[in-house]
């Protein structure tokens, strides 16, 4: 898997990510939200470098133009709840992208630290021969992702696939990496060291579903 960790570069995206970590501001769900699909339209800007382009010819009122224009075929997939604000992000830039929604929890069996991911919902179309791209802005022990590219495995054979992520833990990248195919790009705002017992990243920035929409029961 190719791992693009922007948190090592110095851009913009940076103060987008600082934000939504900040204890005082992230309180603001509006700003949480909009700095998440902001996070998400500069990481689409940058995938959009790697995939496939074909030359098409564009006409003008005045002649013809040979571009370099990039795979028409994607399927956005948004991981609910804390996918949405991302998702939206990379859709204002690949507005003729096809979408599937796939709702994930953690259900809690024993324990806080005991738990398996539920997912109960989704609609898509298919995937078959197309650009995957599964977006989820928390990527903590791995297992949603993991549940999510099972549960999509049955709609078809992708011919890339991309993950679009904020923060991770390393430990959960590594765990990616063991449970996706090789040709998988993961592109990423920062990677964190360390996950705590209840599989939260730590700095990290909390929970972001619930501080992009609030609690739940
Ligand atoms: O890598 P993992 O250990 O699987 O954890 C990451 C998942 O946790 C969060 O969702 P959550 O279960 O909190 O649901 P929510 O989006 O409804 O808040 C997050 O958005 C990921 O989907
Ligand atoms: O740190 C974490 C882990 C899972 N989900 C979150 O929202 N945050
Ligand atoms: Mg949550």
């Amino acid at each position: 898997m190719r791992v693009y960790n922007f948190g090592e570069k110095n851009s913009i995206l940076n103060h987008f990510v600082s934000e939504i970590r900040d204890e005082e501001i992230q309180k603001d769900r509006m700003r949480f939200r909009k700095n998440i699909e902001r996070i998400g339209e500069v990481l689409a800007y940058e995938m959009s470098k790697e995939i496939l382009y074909t030359t098409q010819e564009i006409k003008t009122p005045l002649g013809v133009k040979k571009m370099s224009l990039p795979e028409k075929e994607l399927v956005l997939c948004a991981v609910l709840r804390a996918g949405l604000p991302l998702y939206q992000g990379v859709l204002n830039y690949f507005d003729f992208a096809e979408s599937s929604f796939i709702s994930a929890y953690r259900e809690h069996t024993n324990s806080d630290t005991d738990f398996e991911i539920i997912t109960n919902y989704l609609a898509t179309p298919s995937l078959e021969g197309k650009v995957l791209v599964i977006i989820d802005p928390m990527l903590a022990t791995g297992s949603t992702l993991e549940t999510t590219y099972k549960a999509l495995q049955k709609q078809g054979k992708p011919k890339e696939i991309h993950i679009i992520s904020v923060i991770g833990s390393a430990k959960g990248v590594a765990y990616v990496q063991d449970h996706f195919p090789a040709h998988t790009s993961l592109w990423i705002g920062a990677i964190d060291e360390e996950l705590n017992n209840k599989g939260y990243i730590i700095p990290g920035l909390g929970d972001a579903g619930d501080l992009a929409y609030g609690s739940k029961l």
